[in-house]
């Protein structure tokens, strides 16, 4: 790290293992994990202004990797201005963000996480956007091109009159890649299901079963099937024609995947309205940790484990599960301000990092 937050600079060799930062309150912890974060998602979990990582006295930050994913090692860069950012692969410069993504994987698990289950429907959405841009970037593209046409066809809907030509123009290219973004959602979903209910079952000691459920925007209509991309893709068609009418009473588009939502259950009970706060916290915890297994099994590796000060949320018993189950297949990075949940762990089990006013000693 090079004038990333309060990084003047900053250079950590990471064990394979599990990697502790500790420190006191506002030392750069959480800094160090979002410059991890940053290399695998091309942006911060914290702020939507990548500016604001730069360091206050600096006018750019850099933050460089050596990562290797299937034994095959790269350099990923990003360099920061205030007017924009440049990623490069290996010393490449890549046009675009989205060529960037996808070289390396990071899950993140941090306090707002409880948001997944008990925010709002976007949260969900972007979960479901972060994850498949890390697996599967063609889905970036064609979410990017639905959102482009969407915002078109919203700015014709808000017109004196409507140019229903136009609007037809927009039909097709949103059923189109709106097909496409909702059935790799359902097929991602499909898969997070498996992982998640079994890592639930386990954290909760067998006692509740968890399930996911993929609301797409789409399931209104009775006879939809979510097989083909064709059939989907006239499927929806048909829907944004039936819905023109509503759609131009409010102005907007009504239906797609800008209204998806997924939807939590514990025996057949909604999370989002029964459950209690541990309980939640133990489904966004699996969910989490399914998403490990969902990119190990489509990238073919692990990606990295981030873990923000999230330990003393969990009893004694699940943080040492926790830290146990991943030692020795997941690359971990864990920041903490006390050793207290380490003291079951073996000697040479971790690897220590403490943390200080922005200066990282191993
Ligand atoms: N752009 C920046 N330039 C300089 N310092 C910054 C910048 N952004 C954040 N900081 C500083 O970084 C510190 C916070 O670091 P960080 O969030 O990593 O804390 P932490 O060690 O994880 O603490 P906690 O245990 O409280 O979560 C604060 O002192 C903050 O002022």
């Amino acid at each position: 790290m090079e004038n990333f937050r309060n990084y003047e600079t900053g250079d950590i060799a990471l064990e394979d293992g599990v990697n502790v930062f500790i420190g006191e309150n506002a030392q750069g912890k959480t800094n160090a994990l979002e410059a991890i974060y940053f290399l695998a998602m091309g942006k911060s979990h914290r702020t939507a202004k990548d500016s604001e990582c730069i360091r206050s006295t600096a006018s750019r930050a850099s933050i460089r990797g050596e990562i290797t994913v299937k034994e095959h090692p790269h350099t990923l860069q990003i360099d920061i201005t205030p007017n924009g950012k440049r990623a490069s692969v290996n010393g490449v410069s890549q046009s675009k963000m989205t060529d960037f993504l996808g070289h390396f994987q990071v899950v993140l698990f941090a306090p707002e996480d409880l948001q997944l289950v008990k925010g709002s429907p976007g949260v969900r959405r972007r979960f479901i956007d972060m994850e498949l841009g890390q697996t599967h970037p063609k889905y970036l593209y064609h979410l990017t091109q639905y959102n482009r046409v969407l915002q078109q066809r919203n700015t014709l809907l808000k017109q004196a009159t409507v140019d229903w030509d136009y609007i037809g123009v927009f039909d097709e290219q949103l059923a189109e890649h709106g097909a496409e973004v909702t059935l790799r959602r359902h097929r991602f979903i499909e898969e997070m299901k498996k992982y998640a209910s079994d890592i639930h079952e386990h954290i909760a000691h067998g006692r509740e079963t968890l399930c996911i459920a993929y609301q797409p925007s789409i399931r209104t209509e009775s006879d939809f099937t979510l097989e083909t991309v064709t059939s989907l893709t006239s499927q929806y068609l048909r829907l944004l024609q039936t819905k023109r009418q509503q759609d131009f009473q409010t102005r907007h588009t009504t239906v797609g995947p800008h209204r998806d939502d997924m939807a939590f259950f514990i025996d057949d009970q909604s999370v989002q309205s029964f459950a209690s706060q541990g309980q939640q916290r133990t489904v966004a915890l699996a969910i989490r940790l399914a998403e490990i297994e969902f990119i190990h099994q489509e990238v073919g590796d692990y990606p990295v484990l981030l873990l923000d000060d999230v330990l003393s949320e969990l009893d004694d018993q699940r943080q040492t599960n926790l830290i146990i189950s991943m030692h020795d297949r997941v690359q971990t990075v864990i920041t903490t301000t006390s050793l207290a949940p380490f003291h079951g762990m073996l000697e040479g089990q971790m690897r220590l990092f403490h943390v200080h006013s922005g200066i990282i000693t191993g």
